[in-house]
């Protein structure tokens, strides 16, 4: 196998041609057979299979820095770079994550996971690079999708300024998770479709540059005037007029070509962008024909393309994208925000039913904030669903072009607490801290699916101010559903009404305060289970009363301390100068990295055994301190 000879970085470059062809289709079917088992982001990285080759053909690492955006599409670069054993435990606790860290490997530059970011970066390395006197070069690769995110763009902007050498490669595949949308994303149709003209234009600057005695200098004069000459033979305008060379489009599945242009890519002084046109799911059929479910897969028959886990159960996701389709024929004001999540965040029906309502801006996270903020101000009811961690990216938007305005937006906030595979940039741990404190803002989340549903109809309802829904990701808790008492404005729900302890439990950590509330039972403790409902505004009038009657209070949720739920009943105690003692129980203050969800709850003690002997730990402190005085 040609794949053992890749030992470590630049051991491709010890091969020859006839090995390289085979080591493409080695690295292809190895990414089949271990994603197959472990899961992972499979389309994005098979599209670029031979664009990672021809980097590490042109480039010598770790000297060379390499940016891989969003880094989902990391995989060949982290087999040519001696992390092949590592696919076995493919984003498992402990095992390789599936993204770029640079505490993995001397050879990745830059950790990512969030979109959009790796222009930025590359260029704070060509700065640097400067600034220290240093000698190497800086790619960066972006694909087309994550070339919808403003922070690209404005680092574009910044790199024609500073013009410096730098490589930016756009992998344009024609996807982001579902098909690419807007501008941008037509602009790129229109270059990749002009293909004989493109042929046309090459050949014409290629005609140019042998006139002996000037060829050269006449192409570059040309790239560099506004005059519309340039279009006769320059595709790329957009960048090129923004200060940017363009070179491409190129081949992305064409080791020769690649190379070639990477070569190419090297003689140009300043930013250079250069334009690869590359296939999603290359080499394996199913993933081919269906790109965006292998964008992220669980375990899959290989010969097939089905997924080996059966779905048994609605995801919170399902029940959301069920809701907003019956709200939707209700309510004809209601429109729908995802920036580049329709599948994600369960607006597929949505989208096919109510199309003229159903928005997905790319990604771009602020603009959809803002642009919900628009939509409210012009008398309409918009839902923005995102991922907690991806919401982070609009945090002065929510402040500044929402709140303040105290604008009826509801943000259907998914993948709130951990979850899982993805690791510590994706985990939603903190929106229930940096949401709770935005004035005016409302926080609710739900313990079950029947009471997701009834939130979301409260939340669309409601229209004296923004409200945010979070709830986790995968399936959804149907435990209670007796309990189903109807959602009044920061009321709590008192589920079992006891003495002595009362767990507070925050959303879906409900199930985990149930079995608690269960094994104290069988310890002899008596204990209240209160469903909070809403995190912001806290039901006060409930801690008040269960004040009188309760000497321990415990809060549950997935979020870190500070900011969180348990930290704001704890304040409130203290300050009304309650008799009790209140045990939060949070995640730590601290980035989650990457493992099943109940592998993880166990390891910061967030699952029911442990939250039951922190319970007993603390109980047994009070009494002992109770019995000596
Ligand atoms: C800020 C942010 N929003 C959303 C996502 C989710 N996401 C991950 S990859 C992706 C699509 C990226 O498309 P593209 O850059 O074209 O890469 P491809 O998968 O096509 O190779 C999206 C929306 C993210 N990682 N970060
Ligand atoms: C890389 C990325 O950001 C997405 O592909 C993400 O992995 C999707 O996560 P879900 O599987 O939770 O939809
Ligand atoms: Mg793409």
């Amino acid at each position: 196998m040609i794949l053992e000879k890749i030992q470590r970085e630049n051991d491709i470059q010890k091969l020859n041609k006839e090995e390289l062809a085979i080591l493409a289709s080695e690295i292809r079917e190895f990414l089949i057979e271990k994603i197959s088992h472990t899961g992972g982001h499979l389309a994005s990285n098979l599209g670029v299979v031979e664009l990672t080759m021809a980097m590490h053909l042109c480039f010598h690492l770790p000297e060379d820095k390499m940016i891989w955006d969003v880094g989902h599409q990391s995989y060949t670069h982290k087999i040519l770079t001696g992390r092949r054993e590592g696919f076995d435990d493919l984003r498992k606790y402990g095992g390789m994550s599936g993204f770029p860290k640079r505490n993995e490997s001397k050879c990745d530059a830059f950790n990512t996971g969030h979109s959009s970011t790796s222009i930025s970066a590359g260029l704070g390395y060509v700065k640097a690079r400067e600034i220290r006197k240093e000698n190497y070069r800086v790619i960066s690769v972006i694909g087309d999708g994550a070339l919808t995110g403003g922070m690209a763009f404005e680092a574009l902007n910044n790199a024609a300024h500073l013009g410096k050498n730098f490589i930016i490669v756009l992998n344009d595949n024609r996807m982001s998770i579902s098909e690419n949308v807007g501008g941008m994303s037509r602009y790129l149709d229109g270059i990749r479709t002009a293909d004989v003209y493109n042929r046309l234009k090459r050949n014409l600057e290629k005609a140019l540059r042998k006139i002996p005695g000037g060829g050269e200098q006449i192409v570059s004069h040309l790239r560099k005037t506004k005059s519309s000459i340039k279009q006769l033979f320059v595709p790329g305008m957009f960048f090129e007029d923004m200060g940017l060379t363009y070179l491409g489009p190129v081949d992305g599945h064409n080791l020769k070509e690649l190379v070639r242009a990477f070569k190419e890519a090297k003689r140009v002084k300043g930013a250079v962008l250069l334009h690869v046109v590359t296939k999603k799911g290359k080499g394996y059929l199913p993933a081919e024909r269906e790109p965006s479910r292998f964008h992220g897969t669980g375990p899959f028959d290989i010969r097939t393309g089905s997924p080996l886990e059966k779905k048994e159960k609605d995801t919170y996701t399902d029940v959301f994208g069920k809701i907003m389709c019956d709200m939707g024929k209700k309510e004809p004001s209601l429109v729908a925000i995802t920036a580049a999540m329709e599948d994600g965040t369960g607006l597929g029906e949505f989208h096919r039913r109510f199309p003229d309502r159903f928005f997905d801006v790319g990604i771009a996270e602020g603009h959809a904030v803002t642009f919900a903020a628009g939509l409210a101000a012009g008398g309409l009811k918009p839902v923005f669903a995102v991922y907690s961690s991806f919401l982070q990216r609009g945090y002065d938007q929510i402040i500044h072009d929402v709140a303040l305005q105290n604008l009826p937006v509801v943000f259907a906030v998914d993948r709130a607490g951990l979850v899982g595979s993805d690791g510590e940039t994706h985990q939603g741990i903190f929106d229930l801290s940096y949401l709770s404190m935005i004035p005016n803002m409302t926080v609710l989340s739900p313990k079950n699916k029947w009471e997701l549903a009834d939130m979301l109809r409260f939340a669309i309802a409601y229209q004296d101010g923004p409200v945010a829904v979070r709830y986790p990701r995968g399936a959804a808790y149907d435990g209670y559903k007796e309990f189903r008492s109807p959602v009044l404005y920061g009321k709590s729900e008192a589920v079992f009404e006891e003495e002595d302890i009362a767990i507070l439990s925050v959303g879906h950590m409900f199930e985990t305060a149930a079995k608690v509330r269960k094994k104290l039972k069988e310890a002899g403790l008596n204990a209240s289970l209160i469903n909070a409902r809403f995190v912001k505004p806290m039901d006060e009038e409930m801690l008040v009363t269960l004040a009188k009657d309760h000497r321990l209070f415990v809060t549950i949720e997935e979020n870190v301390k500070t900011g969180g739920f348990g930290e704001r009943v704890m304040d409130f105690a203290e300050r009304m100068e309650l008799p009790v003692r209140v045990l939060a129980v949070t995640l730590p203050d601290d980035y989650i990295e990457h493992g099943s969800v109940s592998v993880l709850r166990k390891e910061v003690m967030l699952d029911d055994e442990s939250v039951y002997k922190q319970i007993l730990t603390v109980y047994a402190g009070m009494q002992h301190t109770e019995e000596k005085r």
